[in-house]
């Protein structure tokens, strides 16, 4: 028997983000809906054709997504927030967009967005579909069935993939009346089952149902749901119970006893105990091997693979190879990249080049092709281990030094002192206005930018007009009268790739875009060596902003912890050792910064909860290291020095301790659109020191009302302490325009100063 192959999935933004400028452009009114799905029929197009180029077994249907796959999966069931719906009912694009963007009032629909959160432990964000009782469902939204029609010109045998009931209902959250959510299932089912009946008239045989959850520890009621659900699945057409970002051999007993045709599992993440799957997997059940990394963009070991596989084959023989989870986290082609040296180059596959590894695995365990050739591909990876790029000696023993005593990394004094020899210095006024760092990224800075990197204008030239830009963006902050001003990050891409790119260790792409969410993606640097801080990186521009004004203005910077996660690291070192590889860094600059007389400085965590295993007992490890590197980070500073921190887009409440544990004079967090339920677990946890709860929803371009900012601030003094409560919005205002900026902003002055009024 010919052992088969495919994919999980393939990134739907399209190989230079035809998607993201297409959706931008509809979104702006420059662009026609029939453009628009034009658009997405190529991408799709040109997936399939990838794939097929590749020799893969299975084309895969159903991964393209408009916005985010869980928002279409919410469109496939009818799940639309009645607040986006419109009169008739009926389903379109639009609505789908207003669901993740939410809707200025018209007579039309009128409705904030929903909420949006991390999908796992990735950068990727999903948009979290909206339960409330009594809630209805029906098969409401085509899409997959048309694209499975689309697929047909292929001339392959399709697999169509689906979001599992029961992961959709973990992801999705109970609104209004509070009532045990896994009351739907039974009804979510019954719509399976018909999309299921649609789907197999169209002579589809395999269907993956992706059920990422079993990487979790599942309490009984989910476990019960899980078995529940496959029980009803049986008689329909065959099913790849689909799991990644984990091992869930803890589940295998659940899992042995569904009645599926198909496993799917990572063992890529963790490499699973030959002997569990050998006594629990039923023979006629094909397991299916995610052997590629889909999380990361090194080149694969398929020598490796190809022996594990070998191995693997003496006591299964109905397997088949795929990658570890959909390739939607990798960049798309590597065959673009222009400026990387082709000594490098060679380490790396992106998904095409993935495709291509599956498929010459799979050739060479079906003896179509000799194993050398395994060899030769993976030579390299042999030479890399050789690279004077990976060592640096310095950096080395720096961190060994460092490892030996971690607890110098507590401030010097407890936050309740170093409060007051702050508010003596800063004499901020109560309920302290500031943001969270950037300003609007306006298309004629990243013009301005392209045009610096292109060498079509010079440093000084860019530099003069960042410049005005930071001397616009202070003056503003001062109109408005906030208190701790920011100088706005003009000169920053992304506030990773920028921080990587002063930072020996780091190569970069032009065209490695993943995306984040909806049309926004990011291009993440790529960790290849030892790391070390080469030159400042910060102070001229944040110094430059203080010299414009007597109010302080904050240094802004990124965490190892967050710059670790949002990299692709090198798999060589473990990832404590280069989160503090990077935390020296973060240190040298913190120190440049305190030294240069800025005595506030931020340096943002939004991905410490993202990093966060998926099993708890995985926790506590993890937490230790990744605060430790944070406070690596302010290591002998004085307690004078304000440290701000800030997170945004996930849930923090498992992490609680940890948070505390940072030791963060002040904290600003992610509440808007999750209605500040946060703050009470804030209370819950004492915690210590002040906190900047984010007053209203940046990713959208909704301005929120005063009256609702001062609400939001009432409930919020219900928890916080008067003198420990910041305001400002919930994350940088890069993505929006200047007057959205600046009307919203006005609002939250406004609601901030009667407020004062009233506590004093
Ligand atoms: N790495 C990372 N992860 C994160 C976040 C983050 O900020 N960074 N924030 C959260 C997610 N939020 C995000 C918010 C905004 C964007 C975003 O705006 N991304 C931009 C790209 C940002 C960028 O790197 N821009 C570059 C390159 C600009 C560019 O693409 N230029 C074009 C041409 C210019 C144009 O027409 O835009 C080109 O080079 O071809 C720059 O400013 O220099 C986008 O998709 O549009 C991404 C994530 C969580 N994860
Ligand atoms: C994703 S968190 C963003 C923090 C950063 N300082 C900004 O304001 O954009
Ligand atoms: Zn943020």
């Amino acid at each position: 028997m010919s052992i088969k192959n495919h994919i999980l999935g393939f990134p739907r933004i399209g190989l230079k983000r035809e998607l993201k400028f297409a959706q931008e452009k509809y979104w702006s009114g420059q662009c026609s809906l029939e453009k628009l799905l034009k658009v997405g029929r190529n991408i799709r197009k040109n997936n399939w054709k990838i794939q097929k180029e590749n020799n893969l077994n299975f084309l895969t249907v159903g991964d393209f997504s408009w916005y985010d796959h869980v928002l279409t999966t919410s469109m496939m069931l009818g799940n639309i927030p009645k607040r986006h719906m419109s009169f008739n009912k009926k389903l379109t694009l639009d609505i789908l967009f207003n669901v993740a963007r939410g809707t200025k009032s018209t007579n039309e629909t009128n409705g904030h967005a929903s909420e949006m959160t991390k999908w796992f432990n990735t950068n990727y964000h999903y948009i979290v579909p909206e339960f409330y009782k009594d809630q209805n469902f029906s098969f409401s939204w085509k899409q997959i069935l048309e694209e499975i029609d689309e697929a047909r010109e292929f001339n392959l045998p399709i697999k169509v993939v689906l979001l599992s009931p029961v992961t959709y209902l973990w992801l999705g959250k109970v609104k209004g009346h509070r009532f045990n959510k896994l009351k739907l299932l039974p009804d979510l089912i019954k719509i399976y089952q018909k999309i299921f009946k649609e789907i197999q008239k169209k002579n589809i045989t395999w269907i993956q149902i992706d059920e990422p959850i079993l990487a979790f520890d599942l309490d009984e009621s989910w476990k019960e749901a899980i078995y529940y659900t496959y029980k009803k699945f049986e008689s329909f057409s065959k099913i790849l119970l689909t799991t990644y970002f984990g091992s869930v051999l803890h589940n295998i007993k659940l899992i042995s006893k569904l009645n599926i045709d198909g496993l799917h599992i990572d063992i890529v993440s963790e490499e699973p105990d030959l002997m569990i799957l050998k006594k629990y997997i039923k023979p006629k059940c094909i397991l299916s091997l995610g052997v590629i990394n889909g999380r990361n963009i090194w080149r694969s070991d398929l020598f490796f693979w190809f022996n594990y596989i070998k191995k693997f084959l003496k006591f299964k023989k109905e397997i088949w190879i795929s990658s570890s989870c959909s390739l939607l986290h990798v960049p798309i082609d590597l065959s673009l990249e222009n400026n990387l040296k082709s000594s490098i180059k060679e380490w790396f596959s992106f998904a095409v080049q993935k495709c291509f590894e599956i498929s010459l695995l799979t050739q060479a365990v079906n003896n179509k092709i000799s194993s050398t050739q395994l060899i030769e591909w993976i030579k390299p990876l042999k030479k890399r281990k050789l690279s004077t790029l990976v060592h640096n000696s310095t950096t080395q023993l720096r961190i060994k030094k460092i490892t030996q005593n971690l607890s110098i990394t507590k401030r010097l004094n407890s936050y309740s002192i170093r409060q007051k020899i702050q508010q003596k210095l800063f004499n901020l006024p109560l309920l302290p206005l500031t943001t969270i760092g950037s300003f609007p990224q306006t298309e004629k800075i990243r013009k301005l930018r392209l045009d610096f990197k292109n060498q079509i204008i010079t440093q000084n030239e860019y530099y003069t007009e960042i410049k005005k830009y930071i001397k616009y963006a202070i003056s503003e902050q001062e109109k408005l009268d906030l208190d701790v001003l920011v100088h706005g990050e003009p000169e920053r891409n992304d506030m990773v790739e920028y921080f990587s790119e002063y930072l020996e260790g780091f190569v970069f792409t032009e065209y490695g875009w993943v995306q984040s969410y909806g049309s926004r993606c990011v291009k993440p640097p790529i960790i290849i060596g030892d790391i070390s801080r080469i030159t400042p990186i910060t102070i001229f521009w944040t110094k430059y902003a203080q010299s414009l004004t007597r109010k302080p203005v904050k240094g802004m910077l990124t965490g190892p912890v967050t710059i670790l996660c949002w990299s692709f690291p090198r798999e060589d070192l473990p990832y404590d050792i280069i989160a503090k590889q990077i935390a020296c860094a973060i240190m040298d600059e913190v120190r440049e910064l305190e030294n240069s007389g800025i005595n506030i400085i931020q340096i943002d965590e939004p991905a410490l909860r993202e990093g966060l295993p998926l099993r708890k007992s995985k926790h506590k490890q993890y937490l230790e290291w990744a605060t430790e590197a944070f406070r690596l980070c302010t290591l002998n500073i004085k307690d004078s020095t304000q440290i701000h921190t800030h997170m945004c887009y996930c849930e923090f409440q498992d992490i609680m301790p940890s948070i505390v544990a940072l030791d963060a004079d002040v904290i600003t967090i992610e509440t808007s659109r999750s209605d500040i339920e946060l703050l009470k677990f804030f209370k819950k946890f004492k915690y210590p020191n002040s906190i900047g709860p984010g007053v209203y929803d940046i990713h959208t371009p909704e301005i929120p009302k005063m009256q609702n900012i001062y609400k939001l601030l009432s409930q919020s003094l219900k928890n916080i302490s008067h003198t420990k409560l910041w305001v400002n919005p919930d994350c940088g205002l890069k993505t929006r325009t200047w007057t959205e900026t600046l009307l919203s902003l006005k609002n939250m002055v406004i609601a901030v100063k009667m407020l004062r009024k009233k506590i004093k």
